[in-house]
């Protein structure tokens, strides 16, 4: 089971979203880190072939999912974005109906959905009008239709949207479950949804790629790159401006700030060891620093 990017761009008319992507998946999670537009959404809707590259090429054990997209299809389970559930329907209803649309027969359909509707926690609400639920119900609505198939590829795009911490955590337990024998690709642009569980984080920034690494690797990158300054909360504004402040917290004593930076910020600062969140901080900065 392999998943090629191979230099890929994406463009909408003339504005360049993704340039030369190029990475390599087998079987685990790959966390997908970047800030706000990115391109992460959009690499999602290629590898999901609902749209296609402009340049480069994107194979599944081997074929090109441009070209031939069905083999994929059959195989893909998809989250997206902007998932919606019909409010009329209940989630055996909709479930049915995602089934019917994914091709499989009512039978295998009906055993598998009994199952899902068990792994999240839904049999209780299975009769219960989708419109009534809550934000965190509705997204465990669209996981499960997304593993109908049992997907080999599986890509959730910002799942946790709407997900209480508990429902997070349950969440990131059941990725974790699920990745033991599929590609799971989950994009966010929260640390603390990958930060345990994907062996591998790829951050985009500004539609490049600028790091592909382990969670522990990043984090010895951002060694001795991390701050303490505790100054008074007037200043927070213009450290702000200077530097990237990746936590401030109000104390007695004036302001925490947590800052990320190659050279130390002031005398007074103290080093910090680094965290994922200042890592991730860490690289998407260089990279701002360098275009
Ligand atoms: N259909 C489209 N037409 C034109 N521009 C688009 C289209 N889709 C996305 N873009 C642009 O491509 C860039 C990347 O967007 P994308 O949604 O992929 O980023 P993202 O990393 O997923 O961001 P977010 O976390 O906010 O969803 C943005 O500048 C966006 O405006």
């Amino acid at each position: 089971m392999e998943l090629i990017i191979d230099n890929v761009t994406k463009a909408y008319g003339s504005k360049q979203v993704l340039h030369g992507i190029q990475l390599k998946l087998t079987p685990g999670i790959l966390g997908l880190l970047g800030p706000n537009g990115a391109g992460k959404s959009t690499l999602m809707r290629m590898l999901a072939t609902i749209e296609k590259p402009t340049g480069g090429t994107i194979t599944w054990n081997g074929v090109d999912i441009a070209k031939n997209p069905d083999q994929l299809r059959f195989e893909l389970g998809y989250l997206p974005q902007d998932f919606g559930v019909y409010p009329n329907m209940n989630p055996l209803e909709f479930l049915e109906y995602m089934a019917a649309m994914k091709g499989l027969t009512m039978k295998s359909a009906r055993k598998r959905i009994d199952e899902l509707l068990d792994l999240l926690n839904l049999s209780q609400d299975r009769k219960r009008l989708l419109g009534s639920f809550s934000g965190g119900m509705k997204q465990r609505v669209g996981i499960a239709q997304s593993l109908l198939n049992d997907p080999s590829l599986l890509i959730v795009d910002e799942p946790t949207v709407g997900l209480d911490p508990e429902e997070r955590i349950r969440f990131r337990n059941l990725l974790s479950t699920l990745s033991s024998n599929r590609i799971v690709i989950l994009s966010t642009h929260i640390v603390t949804d990958i930060e345990s569980i994907a062996p591998h984080i790829a951050i985009l920034s500004t539609g490049r790629l600028v790091m592909y690494s382990t969670p522990e690797k990043l984090i010895q990158d951002a060694d001795n790159k991390v701050w303490l300054s505790i100054i008074p909360s007037v200043g927070l504004q213009n450290l702000q401006e200077k530097y990237t402040v990746s936590s401030a917290i109000h104390r007695s004593d004036g302001v925490h700030a947590r800052i990320v930076s190659d050279l130390k910020p002031s005398p007074n600062a103290s080093p910090l060891p680094s965290s994922l969140e200042d890592a991730y901080l860490y690289a998407v900065s260089s990279i701002g620093a360098r275009s």
